[in-house]
């Protein structure tokens, strides 16, 4: 297939952006990445990539050597010369719940009088329904198409997920801008949905929110089957093998986090209210992940605590994870991280280990001391909670855990261990929607 080279620029380089644009120039595009820190455009000009996600600074080196990629810190130098500027700037939640979108806004001002003509200006940052609309009022110009393309790849493994995408959508009211990005991916051999911009900006939404919803949907039926005496794992297995339920996001858990899922949902809650809709399943989503996180913190107390209920007063706990999911450095809105916040709340004493973490990370000043391995987090420790669900917690050295505990227990909140091989070792079992198994 011919490959038609785009001059694209990228602003923003977090995520979404640092990976949208390295993916784009392997594609062999010509793409200027920009954004604000100066600091990091200095540190990815020289091939340095300080976000956990694989494959990603090989991409960047190889765009660097090819020309393809360059970074710069302002954006509006260098679109004068671009066909596409796609927007990866942050949306966080606003004090309200809403989507904060005081980035994209202030990016459109600071670039709008510089894009050339027949530019189309694509957003990739999440944003609620009806900004791609209120963009191009923003922009001003007839001669510059707003088009939204929303991204969906995970933290951890961005890379493949941009590269090997389950579908691509693209939403605008102009049949070919919309095309022409389209044609960006055409290489990757992905299904695509054009749509209409309000489509494609609900559409995820509405796939993030359907995902908490599904994990909060899980998270209760273990609840249900730890009080009613069945086993989740196996509930889940049964149901996952209908292909309408899908095997995929059913695994219990201290709750769903992360930068996305909780400020999307609190989005879309916004966004219905705003309408007058009173989404009130998503209320529940979000109610219930809430509860989650208290409930593994009962769960904790009541087996590793000093018998005094709901204290946890002067008890060390040993931590084994702390990012909102394996494979990830981020902390942001980590459900183990509130975990832990609630345990020290209630006087506990944390010492953690997390393979993606460094242990002068700021986030975790004042809440865990951070040691270099589960052994050591283990030590004199009253019991251990598994929060993260790194691979290697399923390989411990159970027997030397136990020589290392103070009271043989683990919580389990992600059922990510062999409850028998950590019972066989003395050590007494708790996870989630299964009976404890006592040693
Ligand atoms: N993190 C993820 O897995 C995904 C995120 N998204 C969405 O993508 C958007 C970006 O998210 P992330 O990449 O996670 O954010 P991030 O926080 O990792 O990175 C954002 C980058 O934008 C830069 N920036 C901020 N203001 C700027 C400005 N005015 N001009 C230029 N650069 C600026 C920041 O310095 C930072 O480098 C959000 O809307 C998010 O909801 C969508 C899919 C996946
Ligand atoms: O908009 C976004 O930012 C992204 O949000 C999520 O991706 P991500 O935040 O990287 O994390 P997920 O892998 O979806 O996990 C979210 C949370 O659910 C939890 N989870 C996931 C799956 C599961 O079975 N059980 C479970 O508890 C994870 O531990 C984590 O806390 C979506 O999966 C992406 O498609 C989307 O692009």
């Amino acid at each position: 297939m011919r490959v038609f080279t785009r001059r694209i620029v990228v602003v923003g380089t977090g995520y979404v952006g640092l990976t949208t644009g390295a993916c784009l120039a392997s594609l062999g595009h010509r793409v200027v990445c920009s954004d604000v820190d100066a600091a990091k455009i200095r540190r990815l000009s020289r091939a340095s990539v300080d976000i956990l996600e694989p494959g990603l600074e090989e991409l960047v080196r190889d765009g660097l050597d090819s020309g393809r990629l360059t970074f710069v810190v302002a954006s509006a130098s260098v679109v004068a010369e671009a066909e596409m500027v796609f927007l990866c700037v942050p949306t966080p939640m606003g004090a309200d719940g809403g989507a904060d979108l005081a980035a994209v806004e202030s990016v459109t001002r600071e670039i709008r009088d510089q894009l050339p003509h027949g530019c189309v200006l694509v957003m990739k940052s999440t944003v609620p329904v009806g900004t791609s609309a209120r963009i191009a009022e923003l922009v001003r110009r007839s001669d510059v198409a707003v088009v939204s393309n929303p991204e969906f790849l995970r933290e951890g493994s961005a890379v493949r997920d941009f590269l090997r995408p389950d579908r691509i959508v693209v939403g605008s009211a102009g049949q070919d801008a919309a095309e022409r990005v389209a044609a960006l991916y055409a290489r990757l051999g992905a299904p695509t949905v054009l749509v209409d911009a309000a489509s494609a900006e609900m559409v995820k939404y509405a796939a993030n929110c359907f995902l908490a919803t599904k994990l909060s949907y899980v998270n209760a039926l273990a609840e249900l089957c730890e009080r009613s005496g069945a086993n989740i794992a196996d509930v889940t297995a049964g149901m996952g093998h209908d292909r309408r339920v899908g095997r995929s996001f059913l695994r219990p858990g201290p709750g769903w986090g992360g930068s996305c899922l909780p400020k999307d949902t609190h989005a879309l809650m916004r966004i219905s209210e705003a309408v007058g809709f009173d989404f009130a399943l998503l209320r529940a989503a979000i109610s219930s992940n809430v509860r989650q996180r208290e409930r593994m913190v009962d769960k904790i107390a009541e087996a590793c605590g000093n018998g005094r209920a709901n204290s946890l007063a002067g008890v060390r706990i040993g931590v084994l994870g702390l990012t909102f999911k394996a494979g990830t450095d981020d902390l942001r809105d980590s459900p183990a991280l509130a975990v832990a916040r609630l345990l020290v709340e209630r006087g506990a004493e944390l010492v953690a280990y997390d393979p993606g973490l460094r242990a002068d990370d700021p986030h975790l000043e004042g809440i865990v001391t951070l040691v270099d391995d589960a052994y050591q987090a283990a030590k004199s420790a009253a019991g251990l909670v598994l929060l993260t669900d790194w691979q290697e917690f399923r390989t411990l050295d159970w027997p030397r855990l136990a020589a290392v505990l103070d009271g043989p227990v683990v919580v389990d909140t992600r059922n990510q261990l062999d409850p028998e091989v950590v019972r066989r070792a003395g050590v007494s079992w708790h996870g989630v929607g299964h009976p404890p198994i006592r040693a």
